[in-house]
This record gives C-alpha cells, structure tokens and sequence, in this order.
C-alpha cells in the first residue's frame, strides 16, 4: 500500500455523544493500528487556538536574553523557558532544533500535590499571556476527558473510569517553537521519542514534518488539516494497559528545502495521571496470550521522573 494510502482518517469527536461505543470503536481502532488519531471537532475554539498561536510567536520572537530570563536552572523544564539546544531525544547524540515554553496546573496554595507540581511562570512581555493559555489549558483539559472516556468504553471499563486518575493531575501544556533550519543543520527538529505521559493532544502539526513509526518499520506522515487535533497514546496509558494501546515513536524532520526558512510552531497538551496514581496493569489487559509487561507498579510521579533523566531534562 502506498504511503498515502496509509493515512490517518480523521474522527468526530461530536458523534461520541449521538454514538459512544461507535466513536470509541472508531477511536480505539486508531490507537490500535497506529497508536494515533486525528480528531476533527474537538471543541476547542478555533479563536482560542488563534489567540494561543498569536501569544506564543510574540514570546518566541522576543529577545534571546529575554527568554533566558525565563529559563529555571535546575527546573527540569518543567515551567517556563527551555532554551534551543537542550532536549535531546532518548539516544540520540544530537540534540533538537527547538526551544520551547511549558505551563502547568495551577493549584490552590498547600495543595497536596503542591510539592511535584511547581508554580508556572508567566512572560510580563506578552500581553494576557497567562489568561489566554489557562483558559487553552483547560479546554485541552475537558477535551481530554472526553477522549478518555472513549478510551474506557473502548478497553470495556466504566465510561468515567479515568476521572479520578487525572484529576489534579500534572498535564503540562508545551508551546513549541523550531526556528528555520539552516541546510547545514545537524539532527531534526525532534528526534524520534515516545511520549512518557498518559495522551497526547497536539495542534498546530499541519506545518509538515510530523512522522510516526509504523509497525512495518516505515515513517508514516502525520498530516492533519487545518484546526484538526492530533492525539497520540503515551507510555503510561501503555504501561497500565500492557501494550494493548502502544505509545508509538514519532519524530518531527526538516523540512523540504523551500520551507526551511519558515518557523513551525505546535502546542501538545501532556495529559498526565494525578503524580500519586499507582500505574498498575488492568487485569483485563491481562490472558494466557499476554502475560503482564509490568508486573511492578509505580506511581506516575516516580515513572516520570525515570523517564525525564533519560531525556536530560532532570
Ligand atoms: O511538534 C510536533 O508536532 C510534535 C512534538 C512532540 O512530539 C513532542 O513535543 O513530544
Ligand atoms: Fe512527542
């Protein structure tokens, strides 16, 4: 089959309310070939995107010594600025050709998760930054819910089972930014990764470069169209599901010659577990035909930790 043949069909997240268990059907079918979906009525505004996309090219077009007075040393990335040259993928030698900004939750003061989830920071050069990418922050997070509920359908759990796994928990919603590629760059924009968080919800991939890794060993172009959303299975939701539903590699490459002097800009949402759930293999994942992957469970703050090391962020 063609490469183009092979594209990611795109689903409505509108009809999980006239058909759940077709829409989960559609989605989990997805998730199962390909380890990613692409959705087209999310429900996020497409003014709120607009917004979004017009604060994050402001901040990134600031000065270098500006941006870096954002970047928290010893941080891990985890709020605020990380500066290009620093996140390299598990593995690779080069690193990748991106700088990008991090918001968190926001918790009530003496919060119990308080101590793991640290406080965001916010760009006083930019005008209602903050505003615009909490109200962004929570409109990833109710679409998330969603797409998890179809996820529980599709695992035959109870619809709300992923409610309380999340609530609280430590998403983190990352603005990207890889600047234009000089023809003599070494590495990609993003090395091949997997995501270590539970989904993956990700607009402004409709500039090319996205590719995941398919089962056949191929590269299979992402290609979502306009305000469409990307989401894609990360490895905690792989762990508590034993490989069932796979957090499958993807990569983001250079771009072809006559787009290498354009910015391209995205924002995933890293829709995390609460740091305390127990990532514990569902027993229905598990049969004589698959046997547990993970017979040690860990909470979802000590997995994230491991995997953070791995990619030199902590
Ligand atoms: O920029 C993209 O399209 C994907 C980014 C990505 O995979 C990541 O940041 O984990
Ligand atoms: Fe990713």
């Amino acid at each position: 089959m063609s490469t183009l043949a092979r594209s990611i069909a795109s689903v409505s997240l509108n009809a999980s309310r006239t058909d759940p268990e077709g829409f989960a059907r559609e989605l989990g079918e997805s998730f199962e070939r390909y380890g990613f979906a692409i959705i087209a009525d999310h429900g996020i505004p497409a003014d709120l995107i607009a917004r979004a996309e017009a604060k994050a090219r402001a901040f990134f077009a600031l000065p270098e010594e500006v941006k870096r007075s954002y970047h928290i040393a010893g941080g891990g990335g985890a709020r605020g600025y990380t500066p290009f040259g620093i996140e390299t993928a598990k593995g690779a030698t080069a690193h990748d050709l991106k700088e990008f900004w991090h918001v968190g939750r926001e918790l009530p003061e003496g919060h119990r998760f308080a101590e793991v989830m640290a406080p965001n920071v916010w760009p006083k050069e930019v005008d209602s930054f903050r505003d615009t990418f909490l109200e962004l922050f929570a409109a990833f997070d109710t679409a998330g819910l969603r797409i998890l509920e179809a996820i529980a359908r599709h695992l035959g759990l109870r619809p709300d089972f992923f409610e309380d796994t999340v609530e609280d928990g430590n998403s983190v919603l990352r603005l990207l930014h890889y600047p234009p590629v000089s023809g003599d760059a070494p590495g990609v924009r993003a090395g091949a990764h997997e995501d270590i968080n539970t989904i993956t919800l990700l607009l402004g991939a409709e500039e090319a470069g996205l590719q995941l890794l398919d089962r056949d060993g191929e590269w299979l172009p992402v290609s979502p169209k306009e305000g469409e959303l990307v989401v894609n299975i990360g490895d905690m939701l792989q762990r508590l599901t034993n490989n069932v539903l796979k957090s499958t590699s993807h990569r983001v490459v250079n771009p072809p010659a006559e787009r290498r002097g354009h910015s391209r800009y995205s924002m995933p949402f890293f829709l995390h577990f609460r740091p305390d759930y127990l990532i514990e293999t569902l027993p229905s994942c598990i049969s004589d035909e698959r046997p547990n992957l993970y017979p040690e469970p860990i909470t979802a703050h000590d997995f994230l930790l491991q995997r953070l090391r791995e990619i030199k962020l902590v």
